[in-house]
């Protein structure tokens, strides 16, 4: 076995010196520096699924990030991220250098005492980045290389192929482990919630779909023949010119706050955009006047849960509904949930594994980044679907169809894009109706380029800076300047910078305010390169 893995391994050689860390998400970085990266980690799921006997997901992706990057997300047996102690030895083995990669492994199996006679079982998938074929084929080379069996999902989503893993370790409780199971049991459910809605008109029905030029275009279009023309996706940005992410997909969006090149949006005409993996969706529309109006992860979390706590009530069920932001979450959203719906809401760090995390904890969980990456949780552990009054049997009913229609494993674009399209039909809503539940404060983020990133340390869900010293207290004086404002700087998981957030009552401070705290970091946290320049 030692001699095999270290003869293959020369075969996906490490370019020595290169460090890279198991981050927010998993690896990412120059696709060109992946190769033996991909070998490791296929060596690694294959360690974790005999360790849970269960089998482990590889998606090769770099999501949102540029076309030439790549990257790796390690899926764990319930479909959730890998845990953080295997992050841990996702990094360990990625940076051992060649002559000790035996090593490092023997090290992991004798730590988590894993039996190397178990069967183990990995599932792989990648995005459409030219590399990723290249890349999830040095992923299978590791698998086969310590003995795995191999399933090769080919061209899926990242929510998808966590879904894969979900149904193979439920052993069908979940759903089938195969596209057409996945579409199958989306599309009947939002086939039931919608059917009877109240105005489910053509034009209700009509979506403008911004692919991102990704994966998640290719996805939509496999989707649309199981709906029925229940939906009416109009798919722009479908990969067949443009660039994957390029001034297209969810993040672009939601940072530049506007829409995407590629579309053509009539005024009020209900838009939404996939990043480059398909696991966040926000939506926007343009008004009658021509401005821009986006509805992010915020929106969506709240749109979800107001609905939820309906059924709930309707349905007789007593149950705590929670929602889970992070400090991104617009001010706004949060005490429209806490003083207007009353439901409990918690913050924790940037990251979605934080969220997911977090959001067990309570009967229903919903969760969502700012950003659009989102799900709700543990619905169906506790509701019993056992109402007799008529009134009650609809809502349990609804209740039933929307549980099928969430993927519970992780946010999924596609999935949320249905659930949220079933829920405008039933209420027969709007996108601007939905967009007034409440008004966004204006926001800007902002990032600065630091020598060393991990100066700034945080506390209280990244809500405060602790080191450098003084920092924190700059941007309470700054905050204190303007009306409803806040602020928070923190260090990316993702990239090499630190990211700034300001949000004020009106824009013009918002802008200011983001400015000023760029500004503080770069003088006390050791900006380089040119100064921030003001917003224009
Ligand atoms: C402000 C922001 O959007 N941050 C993103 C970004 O993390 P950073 O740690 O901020 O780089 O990428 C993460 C992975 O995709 C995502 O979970 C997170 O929300
Ligand atoms: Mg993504």
């Amino acid at each position: 076995l030692d001699s095999k893995a270290s003869q293959k391994s020369m075969l996906h050689p490490k370019p020595k010196g290169l460090m890279l860390q198991y981050g927010t998400a998993g690896f990412r970085t120059t696709a060109k520096h992946l190769d033996h990266v991909m070998f490791r980690m296929g060596l690694l799921a294959t360690l974790r699924s005999r360790k849970t006997k269960s089998t482990i997901g590889v998606m090769v992706t770099a999501s949102h990030n540029p076309e030439e990057d790549n990257g790796l997300k390690l899926i764990d047996p319930m479909g959730e991220m890998v845990t953080p102690s295997w992050e841990g030895y996702a990094t360990q083995l990625a940076n051992a250098e060649q002559e000790v990669l035996c090593s490092a492994l023997k090290d992991i199996i004798e730590k988590e005492t894993i039996n190397m006679s178990e069967t183990a079982s990995v599932f792989v998938g990648r995005d459409t980045r030219p590399s990723s074929q290249r890349l999830s084929q040095a992923v299978l080379d590791g698998v086969s290389c310590l003995g795995g069996q191999i399933q090769d999902y080919g061209l899926v989503t990242t929510p998808q192929l966590h879904y894969m893993v979900r149904c193979r370790n439920t052993h069908g409780c979940y759903g089938t482990d195969t596209l057409q199971g996945y579409y199958q049991k989306l599309s009947q459910a939002f086939i039931e919630l919608t059917k009877n809605a109240r105005n489910h008109t053509d034009d209700q029905k009509r979506l403008l779909v911004d692919g991102a030029n990704g994966i998640g275009a290719l996805k939509v279009r496999e989707l649309e023949a199981c709906l029925q023309s229940e939906l009416q996706m109009v798919l722009f940005n479908d990969g067949s010119n443009g660039k994957l992410n390029y001034l297209c997909g969810a993040d672009y969006v939601k940072v530049q706050q506007k829409p995407p090149q590629g579309i053509n949006m009539g005024a009020g005409e209900r838009c939404c955009s996939f990043d480059g993996d398909a696991d966040r969706i926000v939506y926007y529309y343009n008004d009658s006047d021509g401005s821009f109006h986006l509805l992010d992860g915020d929106k969506i979390a709240t749109l979800i849960s107001t609905y939820l706590k309906e059924l709930l009530t309707q349905a007789g069920l007593n149950l705590q509904i929670a929602v889970v932001q992070t400090a991104y979450a617009n001010g706004s959203s949060t005490q429209y949930l806490e003083d207007i719906m009353k439901v409990t809401v918690s913050c924790t760090k940037t990251g979605v594994k934080h969220l997911h995390h977090a959001a067990q904890k309570f009967d229903i969980g919903v969760y969502f980044e700012a950003n659009g990456h989102g799900t709700v949780l543990q619905l169906s552990e506790f509701i019993r679907l056992k109402a007799s009054v008529d009134e009650k049997k609809h809502a349990a009913k609804l209740l039933e169809n929307t549980i099928n229609l969430i993927n519970q494993a992780t946010g999924d674009a596609i999935s949320d894009m249905l659930v949220i399209e079933a829920v405008l039909a039933i209420r027969g809503m709007t996108v601007q109706e939905w967009d007034s539940i409440y008004t966004d404060l204006p926001n800007r983020q902002l990032t600065v380029k630091v020598a060393d990133r991990r100066m700034i340390d945080t506390a209280d869900a990244e809500r405060r800076a602790v080191t450098p010293a003084g920092l924190q207290d700059s941007i309470d004086a700054l905050v204190k300047k303007y009306t409803k404002a806040r602020a928070f700087v923190r260090p990316s998981g993702t990239e090499d910078l630190v990211r700034v957030y300001a949000e004020a009552e009106t824009q013009e401070s918002a802008d200011v305010l983001a400015h000023e705290v760029s500004l503080a970091v770069y003088h006390m946290a050791g900006g380089v390169g040119e100064k921030p320049k003001p917003l224009k």
